[in-house]
């Protein structure tokens, strides 16, 4: 009977999970003369940002373009999957989790070299941030991972979720190919619910740092000059010598998430993306409406998850977690404070 109930309710809880089996330092950014970091102990300044309007972005248009992974029912996940009614499976999901974490610390990271496309893998340290940012969203539903193509976001995501409490699978997308696509199937539907899709995109990698990968970051401004450096870094169009530019970096990675992210969101699926600062950097100034000069200054730490509710076609930031047992400092919505409990119910 125990077992029974148990299983009845993991079934409710992936329900909740919109079963999508197939298918610190922190935030830092300028806003105006004001110059604040966002993370969670700061919750009361995110909340002033997002009453000026600037955390809140406004209705945005959808290319439903279908992703790699299967449609699942759409149902209102705030409603308890026990007592679902047939209006209610027809209802539009209210909203999904969306978290943003860039990868741990890295070898290069480590040696204050520039980094970019090289595919460097994490320090120790790297790892221990990855653990610590797995356990700080360890309530929080995830139904898709993406991840660069990079072994650090993807280090990171994995890492990220051996903490997480609903002990899902998080397996690898192979779809380069119909051989790797087929050779990699599962055959067990009970499996494939315990199993979390991650898909992989180049297209979410690191701006390409063209001819300062490798070079110590220290020993370049000795050579060119702090400002130049600084610009070659922070500034939004301006690319180094032969590397992406902030804005080149978004035109690909700000399109592979309205592309392929936004309607998984919109259909109620949460999201978690590994990636890095500059993929991540870009990927911010179009949820959070930034200018070009306001991205200057927003600087993303190693390790630090951030969190973000889609609902009705808005983006609202809520912070980052500070640890999995704080549920009011980035403050929960209705359906994740739900989530929340059942966890606590299923796993006491
Ligand atoms: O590619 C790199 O070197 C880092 O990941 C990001 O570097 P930045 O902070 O100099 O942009």
């Amino acid at each position: 009977m125990q077992m029974m109930a148990t299983t009845v309710f993991q079934q409710a809880l992936g329900t909740l999970e919109s079963h999508s089996c197939l298918s610190s330092s922190g935030f830092r950014h300028e806003c105006g003369s004001a110059s604040v970091k966002l993370i969670s102990k700061d919750f009361k300044v995110d909340i002033a940002l997002m009453r000026r309007g600037n955390y809140c972005s406004k209705k945005r248009s959808f290319s439903l373009i279908q992703a790699s992974t299967s449609q699942t029912t759409v149902f209102d996940p705030v409603s308890s999957p026990l007592h679902k009614t047939a209006n209610d499976s027809k209802k539009k999901p209210s909203e999904a989790a969306l978290i943003l974490i860039r990868h741990g610390e890295s070898m290069w990271n480590e040696k204050n070299l520039f980094t970019g496309c090289v595919d460097v893998p994490l320090t120790k340290k790297g790892v221990e941030e990855a653990i610590e940012a797995g356990k700080r969203i360890s309530n929080i539903p995830i139904d898709l991972i993406y991840t660069s193509a990079l072994i650090r976001a993807q280090m990171t995501a994995m890492l990220a979720m051996t903490q997480h409490r609903r002990k899902k699978v998080p397996i690898i997308q192979h779809e380069e190919n119909e051989q790797a696509r087929a050779w990699s199937q599962i055959f067990s539907e009970e499996t494939n619910k315990q199993c979390i899709p991650v898909i992989t995109a180049w297209q979410l990698n690191e701006r390409m740092y063209g001819e300062l990968q490798g070079l110590n970051k220290q020993e370049t401004a000795d050579k060119y000059g702090k400002a130049k450096v600084q610009e070659w870094r922070r500034s939004y169009d301006i690319p180094p010598p032969n590397g992406e530019s902030l804005e080149m970096c978004a035109e690909r990675a700000v399109a592979y998430f309205q592309e392929h992210i936004e309607p998984q969101l919109q259909s109620g699926k949460n999201v978690m993306i590994a990636a890095h600062g500059n993929s991540l950097r870009s990927i911010i100034m179009y949820l959070d409406k930034l200018t070009s000069q306001e991205v200057i200054s927003l600087e993303l730490s190693t390790g630090i998850p951030m969190l973000y509710i889609f609902k009705e076609g808005s983006f609202i930031r809520r912070g980052s977690p500070v640890a999995p047992t704080e549920a009011g400092v980035y403050a929960y919505t209705k359906r994740l404070a739900q989530y929340r409990q059942r966890l606590d119910e299923m796993l006491q």
